[in-house]
């Protein structure tokens, strides 16, 4: 395995045996195998050291047995991986822990089991306790705590291992908010000195603003291996669409190839009844009327979105919807709610349907989905959900952690002391 690297994973295959009756395990005794399930199919992909690499994937992607596979608690039935360096996984809440014995004394069974030696524990014992912030619990039976107490006392041993690799499995989610802080905060520690981290999650804001890449797993199988923004978009995507990423872009941004244009997804799922129109592109343009992907807070944009008609209608409806990364709708407007009549469409034709806009969004990177519909039957005739990313700037005077622009004025600003 390359130096650089803390985990090296080629080809993985985990085949679970499916025995639906004991019949099956006599038959498999002479020599008629019984039915596979395959959780995970020749997966690859490398952790560098320092690297912090989210897992992402819906129910039954697979995630909890690569990670069991990696933290060497499962078998392989084919492949190869490659650990370099000290594994401490937090496969699931109070692994190694016993509910009958007390808080203390799980710590060091847990620690044992993690591969800390008695001595190490004795050592890190008083430490491990004021991480997890029990000291008033650790006598009690760990049976009476609460997961997000038995949350605590799991990470806290976990993390004192000093590990090479640290792998998480969603453990982090029951504690609290302050404590998920300090979590991250440690596991920000580790990575500044060179530790592996491996996260299985299924929340994108997390994946997005702690790792640096992510690996999709669709059925077993490595759908998008790329930085954690964008895996965590597609995965996003995913969960809004069918639960499964379409194969082919289906989508053209309008426009000249020497300039930018707003990235169209090539994971934008589709709605509408898909009879009587379909978007053929749809694009941003700048007040300079130039194609961009990035926009700039206060300053005036123009949305262009094109349909072809196949059949003839008389009130056609065009509009957009705009959302954030964590899927909240910010804005949406269409042309039959704001009540402006387009012109009817006959089969064969194409509608252009441009709508200057204002940005008042403050920064951040969004999704535009466009959609055109069909005012005589009242349905939506597509709908490309999410299709356009784009990102938005503020101006410096506009605070970071703002979610609008307020257009403060500041030409106009009076201070007065008194
Ligand atoms: N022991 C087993 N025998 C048979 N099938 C199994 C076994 N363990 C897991 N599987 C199957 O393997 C697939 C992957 O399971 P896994 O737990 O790895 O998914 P996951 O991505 O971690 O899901 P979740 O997000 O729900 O935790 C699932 O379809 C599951 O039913």
């Amino acid at each position: 395995m390359n130096s650089f690297n803390a985990i090296s994973v080629r080809d993985l295959t985990k085949a679970f045996k499916l025995y639906t009756s004991p019949r099956e395990l006599f038959k498999e005794f002479i020599g008629q195998p019984p039915q596979e399930f395959v959780a995970l199919d020749r997966v690859s992909f490398d952790v560098r050291k320092g690297e912090a690499v989210g897992i992402m994937g819906r129910n039954g992607a697979g995630k909890s047995t690569l990670l069991r596979i990696i933290a060497g608690t499962l078998d392989k039935t084919s492949g190869n991986v490659e650990v370099n360096g000290r594994i401490s996984a937090i496969l699931e809440l109070g692994t190694g822990f016993r509910p009958e014995y007390t808080g203390r004394q799980n710590v060091i069974t847990g620690g044992l089991c993690l591969g800390m030696t008695r001595k190490e524990i004795e050592k890190k014992l008083a430490s491990i306790i004021e991480f997890s912030e029990l000291e008033e619990f650790i006598d009690r039976p760990f049976k009476t705590y609460s997961s997000g107490m038995q949350a605590r006392l799991t990470f806290a041993t976990a993390v004192h291992i000093d590990p090479d690799i640290l792998i998480v499995d969603e453990a982090l989610g029951v504690g609290d908010a302050k404590f998920q802080r300090k979590c991250f905060e440690k596991m920000q520690q580790f990575r500044r000195r060179g530790c592996a981290v491996l996260l299985v999650s299924h929340d994108m804001n997390t994946v997005a603003s702690f790792c640096d890449r992510a690996v999709l797993l669709q059925r077993g199988q490595v759908l998008m291996d790329d930085n954690a923004a964008d895996v965590s978009r597609v995965y996003y995507q995913m969960l809004l669409g069918n639960g499964t990423a379409p194969d082919a872009p289906i989508m053209a941004a309008i426009g000249g190839e020497e300039e930018v244009a707003a990235t169209p997804s090539p994971q934008a799922t589709r709605t509408g009844t898909q009879k009587g129109a379909e978007l053929i592109a749809y694009s941003l343009e700048n007040e300079e009327g130039r194609l961009v992907n990035t926009l700039v807070s206060g300053q005036k944009f123009t949305v262009t979105i094109r349909a072809r008609f196949d059949r003839d209608i008389q009130e056609p409806t065009v509009g957009f919807l705009v959302r954030d990364v964590r899927g909240v709708d910010v804005f949406g407007v269409d042309t039959f709610g704001a009540r402006i009549p387009l012109p009817p469409c006959k089969s064969g034709e194409v509608l252009e349907f441009k709508l200057p806009c204002t940005m008042w969004l403050a920064k951040g990177t969004f999704f535009l989905s466009p959609s055109v519909g069909c005012i005589d039957d009242g349905a939506t005739l597509d709908m490309h959900l999410d299709a356009l990313c784009f990102s938005v700037t503020t101006p410096l005077r506009v605070h970071d952690i703002s979610i609008v622009n307020m257009a403060p004025e500041f030409e106009h600003l009076s201070a007065r002391v008194y």
